[in-house]
């Protein structure tokens, strides 16, 4: 926030002491106030500083490596787990895939040996850290489980167990804070449907077929409060007795007193054990909202088909797995979020803070509230690089965002000479010992590494004045470079710093 700029917080204050009727409730504004809590949080820091040489110096250090390597937002398509077009993913599909990835963006770090850690098999290499949630996501949709989509994780299939599954390691470690993964999800879930829900975001699953390990077969519908056998019989016999249902809607397959209007998938169980794989029932050219004419309801042939297909044990994607994925496709309460936004990547933040108490990442520091909203200005900055600014991605505002207050960009801020710490907190970091989610520690490491990166910019600025550059930018080449000097000079000269909470 600029100084000319009137903190809202202190205005509905104001406001409220003059007896001026507050502003609408729904109205969001469009500073988030990460930026201003971090100067305070650097103005009253005691175990963390900012050097200003070594600022200056790496200031024009990033800049120059950012130019040779071209550095934009083109960067995020090439980290290769994220989701790209070529690959199959539609715009929507991106946009749930980095909710869901930012939703779970924290805690990675492990006390174990990189051979111990948690680890993730896929397509034949071992991730691990951030890399392993991007794993997790992928081969979860390569297995016909829409991990991605809000709808399915308040959905009956997204059990415990499924989660399980979905995370599960190569390893003997489990994926840090499971319990608290599972609920962010949940949480998430439920407030889109409540907060955020469009005309598409119809409840799901309606229709089951349960195939009882083949040739047995039956068919059951079920909405809300009620499930009724409606058929049972062998395998072929049972198949047809579907194909009739879709010619004789009303007569057979849907009795007068259904819900037409919750309507949307059949699920297919193989046995007890295996996942239910839901898939469109609908044809796919009748738009949702027409379900309330009974007449329009057309079960999809080909989802019917696909149901009696053999499950698919050896991994591999087959037609039925990715109707499954495609099934959930029509959830458009993420899309309807951002358009709530208004273009605007602080409203974007704030309607977060505002909604999902998972996002709302927020402390006391010296009797004052402090924001640093990372996983949501993640979210925002994601999008942002995903979609190069443009569509989806566009935010006018993108520049005010700060950087992301996580355990890794003040591990590279060190390195370069920028953050200095006490000697207490230096020697509890290099010990590997671990900081206790809101300590004081905690917060400054937060606060002064949103200033520093905040510095660099003015800086690079003050070298450049027509610099492309911003926080995100510098925050992701910051990550980017931490990542890169791992892999080849193995260790930085400190580890990160370690605190184990869903905030980063
Ligand atoms: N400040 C900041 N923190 C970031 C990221 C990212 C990944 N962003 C992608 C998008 C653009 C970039 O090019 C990246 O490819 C993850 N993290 C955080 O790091 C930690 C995990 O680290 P490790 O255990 O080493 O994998 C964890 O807290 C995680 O939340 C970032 O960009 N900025």
């Amino acid at each position: 926030m600029s100084d000319d700029e009137a903190d809202p917080e202190l205005l509905q204050l104001l406001r409220q002491s003059l007896g001026i009727p507050s502003n609408r409730s729904d109205e969001v504004s469009s500073q988030t106030g990460v930026l201003a809590d971090a100067e305070h949080i650097y103005s009253d820091a005691i175990d963390v500083s900012i050097d200003m040489y070594g600022t200056k110096s790496a200031a024009s250090n990033i800049w120059k490596m950012m130019q040779e390597r071209a550095y934009s937002t083109e960067a995020w398509s090439q980290v290769e787990l994220h989701p790209k077009a070529g690959e199959g993913f539609s715009e929507l599909d991106t946009i749930n895939f980095i909710f869901t990835m930012d939703l779970l963006n924290f805690s990675f770090w492990s006390k174990l040996s990189d051979d111990q850690r948690f680890q993730v098999d896929y397509k034949g290499r071992r991730w691990t850290g951030y890399n392993s949630l991007l794993a997790c996501l992928h081969r979860a949709l390569d297995e016909g489980i829409p991990i991605t989509t809000p709808r399915y994780w308040r959905s009956s299939q997204a059990s415990d167990e499924a989660f399980k599954h979905v995370f599960r390691s190569a390893t003997s470690e489990d994926i840090p804070l499971l319990s608290e993964r599972i609920a962010v999800l949940r949480e998430a879930a439920d407030v889109l449907h409540k907060s955020f829900g469009g005309p598409e975001d119809v409840p799901e699953m309606v229709v089951e077929a349960v195939l009882t390990s083949c040739p047995d077969l039956s068919v059951n519908r079920t909405h809300p409060g009620q499930a009724h056998r409606v058929g049972g019989a062998h395998g072929k016999e049972a198949t047809e007795r579907l194909e009739i249902a879709s010619e004789q809607q009303h007569d057979a397959f849907f009795a007068a007193d259904f819900d037409y209007e919750r309507l949307s998938h059949v699920s297919v169980k193989a046995d007890q054990t295996t996942t239910v794989v839901t898939m469109p029932v609908l044809d796919n050219d009748i738009p949702m909202q027409s379900i309330a004419d009974p007449e329009e309801v057309v079960v999809h042939q080909s989802a019917v088909e696909a149901a009696a297909l053999p499950i698919n044990q050896d991994g591999a994607q087959s037609d039925r797995q990715s109707k499954n994925a495609e099934s959930f496709s029509r959830d458009q309460s993420v899309l309807c979020l951002i358009d709530k936004a208004d273009r605007s990547a602080g409203k974007l933040v704030n309607l977060l803070a505002r909604h999902f108490a998972c996002f709302c990442d927020e402390t006391q520091f010296h009797g004052r509230k402090v924001r640093f909203f990372k996983r949501a200005q993640i979210f925002g900055a994601d999008l942002w690089a995903a979609f190069n600014g443009a569509g989806y991605g566009e935010f006018q505002d993108i520049d005010t965002l700060t950087m992301f207050a996580d355990y890794r960009v003040p591990q590279m801020l060190y390195t370069l000479g920028v953050l200095s710490y006490s000697p207490s907190l230096l020697y509890h970091i290099r010990d590997g010992k671990q900081i206790p989610p809101g300590h004081s520690w905690e917060v400054q490491l937060r606060g002064c590494s949103i200033w520093a990166v905040e510095l660099i910019r003015c800086e690079i600025l003050r070298l450049q004045p027509q610099a492309a550059v911003n926080a995100v930018l510098i925050d992701f080449f910051l990550y980017d470079l931490t990542k890169e000097r791992e892999r080849t000079e193995g260790q930085l000269s400190i580890p990160h710093h370690r605190t184990r909470s869903i905030w980063y």
